[in-house]
C-alpha cells in the first residue's frame, strides 16, 4: 500500500478555515498574497494565521512574482513554505530560495508536452514542484482558476521527479486524478472546496481530503 497523499488546501483566509483544515487531516495550507486574488490575505493577517498554524500544519504563503522586498517581508513571519506561482525563472527561484532562508515550492503551468519538459530546469533550484493547469491567455491570475489540465500528458515526467498535483481538483475527481496520473505525492485545491471564490466549505474540505487519502 503506498503512502496516503500530502494535501494542500489552498486559498484559506480565516482562521476557523485553519481549524476547520488542520481537523479534517490537511498536511500543508496555502495562504494567497496576490492582491488579485479573491483569497488575497494581507502581511499583517498572514502573520496570524502564519502563527496559528505553525506546529500544527505546514504553511505555505504563495506569491507571484515577488520582489526582494515581498520575499524578506513574507520570510520574517516564519512560513514552512513560499509557493512561486508566476513566471519566475531558475534563477530567480534560485535567488528567491537563498534570499528567503525557507523551503520554496514552484507552481508550474502545465497545457503541452513542451511546459512538461520545461519542469526539469527547476529541480535543483526549488524544494518541490507543484503543477497546475496553464491559466487563460485572459484570466487575471496564474492560478486558483478551478481548471483541470490533460493528467496524461505527465506521462512524459521522469519518474523519479515527485509533484504535487494541481488545478480543479475537486472531492469528486481527485482520486481518479490520484490513480490517472503517475502518482503524485501529494494533491492541492483551492477552488474545488469552495461555494464561492475564497468561500471554503468545511464539508467540501473534509470530503476531499477523506478521499484523497484514500486514493493515495
Ligand atoms: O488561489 C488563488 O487565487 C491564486 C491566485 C494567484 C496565483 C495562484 C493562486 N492559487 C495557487 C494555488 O496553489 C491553487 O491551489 C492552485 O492554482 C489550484 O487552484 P484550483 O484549480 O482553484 O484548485
Amino acid at each position: 500500500m503506498a503512502d496516503p497523499v500530502i494535501v494542500k488546501i489552498c486559498g484559506i483566509k480565516s482562521l476557523d478555515l485553519l481549524d476547520a483544515a488542520i481537523e479534517a487531516g490537511a498536511d500543508m495550507v496555502g495562504f494567497v498574497h496576490f492582491m488579485r486574488s479573491p483569497r488575497h490575505v494581507s502581511i499583517e493577517e498572514l502573520g496570524g494565521l502564519i502563527s496559528a498554524a505553525r506546529g500544527r500544519v505546514e504553511s505555505c504563503v504563495l506569491l507571484v512574482n515577488p520582489d526582494n522586498s515581498c520575499v524578506a517581508e513574507v520570510a520574517a513571519l516564519g512560513p514552512d513554505w513560499i509557493q512561486l506561482h508566476g513566471p519566475e525563472t531558475p534563477h530567480r527561484v534560485e535567488a528567491i530560495r537563498a534570499e528567503a532562508g525557507t523551503q520554496i515550492m514552484k507552481a508550474l503551468p502545465i497545457g503541452s508536452a513542451d511546459d512538461v519538459a520545461h519542469v526539469a530546469a527547476f529541480l535543483d533550484v526549488a524544494d518541490r514542484i507543484l503543477l497546475d493547469a496553464k491559466p487563460p491567455k485572459n484570466a487575471d491570475r496564474p492560478g486558483g482558476l478551478g481548471e483541470t489540465f490533460d493528467w496524461s500528458l505527465l506521462g512524459g515526467l521522469d519518474p523519479s521527479v515527485p509533484f504535487m498535483l494541481s488545478g480543479g481538483l475537486t472531492p469528486d475527481n481527485v482520486a481518479e486524478a490520484i490513480r490517472t496520473v503517475r502518482p503524485p505525492f501529494g494533491v492541492d485545491v483551492s477552488s474545488g472546496v469552495e461555494t464561492a471564490p475564497g468561500v471554503k466549505n468545511k464539508k467540501l474540505i473534509e470530503a476531499f481530503i477523506r478521499n484523497a487519502k484514500a486514493a493515495g
